[in-house]
């Protein structure tokens, strides 16, 4: 796999009203990867009593368990899975440390876990392996902890349940924890967690569901944008070596000293659904150009953007004002006035249309700076050719 010096294209600056950002130090072309980022926490997104129907991943790399696989069970739980001694090896001095085996085994043992929502018990998830790498790699713990991220009240009632929890069941050996920082790592977590999402062809109802969440401390620094002009690729089950490893690439050319987006969650949500988001998980209100626009358009309109980027009504809602319908038809290219609708282009371009899958397409990265006519999809993976974009 390719990988790019992440020093010479990206650069770390402050902007006010929007903390760290990344903004390109060259200008920068569609398909670049402008970072390859390893996590410095990766913690499995199932609660800790695993339903059997899901599928099995290894506990070490996540990559998905086949049946010919050469599982290799944690000798002292037995209910941790491997897909081989070298997955075993490396996670028994790292992210499967006896302690880790032991708080787990411990958790799953705890009526009073089970009673509570399932987010709590991936919560306490990130919280062994969070407290394990203060244990393991205190170098790494402190990057964790330079994060974004504060405590804030609205979470303490998780903080003090789960800090609790861990300080009766399974405490850190030789670590003297407290609830500021169990808070403080919580708050890390929600702000900068990215999801690894399970392959397309498990999921059911048209859910994507994720497998696992990792922590990537150069990729944290990415700020969101609704129309982002990157995005982030993973290849779990494909990558030969460091399949943890985040790639990000950009979805069209951009100059010197552009900031750099990523778009925390699918991009078809309308304008309020990202708010909401934005503003409870993420503590700010965008202002992109994007919400700009809709920030105009009317309560009841324009609730998702399909796959063919027109802007699908929600049929339970209220029949739209007449003088709105033009921003109804957004692929329609002449029904569209620039001005109301000006990102049309992304999401026929640039949104896959698979169904379900709400995924974004970059350009497969350049051949000797020639531009690639080919896009891949960064959920489904499909790749497509401009060809069949005309
Ligand atoms: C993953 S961090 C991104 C890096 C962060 N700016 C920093 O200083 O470390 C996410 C946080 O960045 C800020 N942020 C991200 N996108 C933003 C935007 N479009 N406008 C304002 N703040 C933003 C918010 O505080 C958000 O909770």
């Amino acid at each position: 796999m390719l990988t790019a010096d992440s020093g010479s294209v990206l650069r770390l600056v402050e902007i006010e009203g929007r903390g760290r950002a990344l903004v390109a130090s060259q200008p920068l072309k569609a398909g670049q990867i402008v970072l390859q980022d390893s996590p410095i926490v990766v913690y499995s997104a199932f609660p800790l009593v695993k339903p059997q129907s899901s599928a099995s991943y290894c506990d070490n790399c996540f990559r998905i368990l086949s049946s010919s696989a050469n599982v290799v069970p944690c000798p002292l739980c037995s209910h941790h899975l491997f897909c081989g001694p070298n997955c075993l090896t490396a996670a028994t001095a790292s992210s499967h440390s006896p302690w880790v085996c032991q708080a787990l085994s411990r958790l799953r043992d705890c009526p009073s876990l089970f009673s509570q929502p399932l987010e709590q018990q991936v919560q306490a998830r990130f919280l062994i392996a969070a407290y394990n790498l203060a244990l393991v790699s205190p170098s790494d713990f402190q990057v964790l902890l330079s994060l974004q991220g504060q405590y804030s009240p609205s979470d303490a009632p998780a903080a003090e349940f789960l800090h609790s929890l861990i300080l009766s069941v399974c405490p850190p050996p030789s670590l003297p924890i407290s609830i500021e920082l169990t808070a403080a790592l919580l708050a890390k977590d929600k702000l900068n967690a990215f999801g690894l999402m399970e392959p397309i062809s498990l999921q059911q109802d048209g859910e994507r569901s994720v497998r696992a969440y990792g922590i990537y401390p150069k990729a944290s620094f990415f700020n969101h944008d609704c129309l982002p002009n990157a995005c982030r690729f993973d290849y779990l089950d494909s990558a030969p070596a460091q399949n943890t490893d985040m790639i990000v690439r950009m979805i069209h050319d951009v100059p010197v000293g552009r900031e750099i987006c990523l778009s925390y969650f699918p991009v078809n949500l309308n304008y309020s659904a990202r708010q909401k988001r934005l503003t409870e998980d993420y503590g700010f209100t965008c202002n992109c150009d994007r919400c700009k626009v809709e920030a105009n358009w009317s309560d009841n309109e324009a609730d998702v953007i399909d796959d063919n980027g027109t802007v699908e009504e929600n049929e339970d809602e209220e029949i739209m004002e007449e003088d709105n319908d033009e921003q109804m038809v957004a692929s329609e290219g002449d029904e569209v006035g620039e001005a109301d609708f000006p990102h049309a282009y992304f999401f026929v371009r640039y949104m896959c249309n698979r169904e379900n899958c709400w995924g974004t397409l970059a350009p497969l990265p350049p051949s000797n700076d020639v531009q690639s006519k080919v896009l891949e999809c960064n959920v489904c993976g499909n790749h497509k050719s401009e060809e069949d974009m005309c």
